[in-house]
């Protein structure tokens, strides 16, 4: 019997690669060291509803991630998303629409990797921290010194970062996925339970704290009971901020978001702060994905491609295309 094939995340890119794979007939096994699917597309529970704290929206220009779309829109775990957009520059909030189309999860982002997850079998909460070779086959060993395996081929779809120690054995792999800056960003959330005045759902801010903010409940199928939104930091203010506490963040973010509405804006009934430390690859690569064919290890994720979800999904796509090249 041949092993399974062992993928280290189950963000998109890990779920795109195992959905590949699996329906070429392979067993694949995961392992995800949060309790749940979707990494950076994953939503946040809380008192004021399910809020989107990393990946906003998402659009789709190649046409093999326009076919999953609309496979996920057939089921029901993705709708458009056509929001009142803004921008905000030179001091001035105005209407910036456009003829993208938008997609987001529903009812909540993370809907899009639970119903990828479907029957595969995912270990959840746990970490692995190595990846070793033997004579024929690879083993994991996971943050609580547990030993997994055997697996013919490992997978790693998790931030470069994270990656390069768990590629050790494959120095070329490890030396690229090192020379890959992942930059931050501060997320924050407000809950109004009077809805703000304005019209604003969507905001490209181009100066000062903010990159962008949404209203979360104008997205389909949310909850609606509070007016919830979401706020992104820029790189640059998240790296300066880095090691700021919540408290200071919500207030800052608070504050310019605030500056730029309109409206009066209220003391919110809710708030929350999330850094995502490993938010987006600093620049953009035409990687795909890594591989090591003789080894039998790929690596994949965003920051082998354009650092957004079509670009994380094309590269778990890739990283799995070039496997099953190889086993031919
Ligand atoms: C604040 C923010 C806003 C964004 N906005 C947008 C947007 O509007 N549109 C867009 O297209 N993109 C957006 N993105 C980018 C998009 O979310 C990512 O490009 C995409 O989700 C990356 O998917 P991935 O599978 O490569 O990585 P991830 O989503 O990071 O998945 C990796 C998974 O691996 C797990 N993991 C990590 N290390 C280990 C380990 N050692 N063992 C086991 N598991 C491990 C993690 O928990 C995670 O679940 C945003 C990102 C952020 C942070
Ligand atoms: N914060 C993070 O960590 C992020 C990580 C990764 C991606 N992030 C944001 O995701 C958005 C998705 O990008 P894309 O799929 O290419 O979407 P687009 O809507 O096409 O936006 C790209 C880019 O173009 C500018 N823009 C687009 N539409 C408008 C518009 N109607 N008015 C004004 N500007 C528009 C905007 O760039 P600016 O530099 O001009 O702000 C968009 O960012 C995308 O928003 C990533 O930032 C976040």
């Amino acid at each position: 019997m041949t092993a399974p094939i062992a993928i280290i995340g189950a963000g998109i890119a890990g779920l795109s690669a195992a959905h590949v794979l699996n329906t070429a007939g392979h067993e694949v096994h995961l392992f995800e060291k949060s309790r749940g699917s979707g990494g950076r597309m994953a939503s946040k529970r809380s008192d004021v509803g399910s809020l989107d704290l990393g990946a906003q929206y998402f659009t789709a220009r190649d046409r093999r991630f326009i076919d999953a779309v609309n496979q996920w829109r057939a089921k029901g775990c993705v709708a458009e998303w056509d929001p009142a957009l803004y921008q905000y520059r030179a001091g001035a909030l105005t209407p910036s629409q456009d003829e993208q189309p938008r997609w987001v999860g529903t009812p909540r982002m993370s809907a899009i990797t639970r119903a990828m997850v479907g029957d595969l079998p995912v270990s959840f909460g746990c970490r692995i921290t190595e990846a070793f070779r033997g004579p024929q086959h690879w083993s994991l060993q996971d943050a609580e010194g547990h030993n997994h395996g055997p697996f013919s081929h490992v997978i790693i779809a998790i931030p470069a970062p994270q990656a390069t120690p768990l590629l050790a054995t494959a120095p070329k792999l490890a030396a690229v996925a090192a020379g890959v800056v992942m930059d931050p960003t501060w997320s924050a959330a407000l809950a109004f339970k009077t809805p703000l005045e304005t019209r604003v759902e969507g905001c490209f801010v181009q100066e000062g704290e903010l990159d962008w903010f949404a209203r979360n409940r104008c997205k389909p199928g949310r909850e609606a009971d509070y007016d919830t939104w979401v706020l992104h930091g820029t790189s640059a203010w998240s790296r300066a901020h880095l090691d700021a506490s919540k408290e200071q963040v919500i207030e800052q973010l608070h504050g310019a978001f605030a500056e730029i509405i309109g409206c009066a804006v209220p003391e919110p009934a809710f708030t929350l702060a999330h850094r995502w430390l490993y938010a987006r690859p600093a620049q953009s690569h035409q990687w795909g994905a890594l591989a090591d064919a003789d080894l039998g290890i790929y690596a994949c994720g965003d920051w082998c491609g354009t650092g957004r979800v079509e670009g994380a999904w094309l590269s778990g796509f890739d990283a799995a295309s070039r496997l099953l090249d190889h086993l031919q």
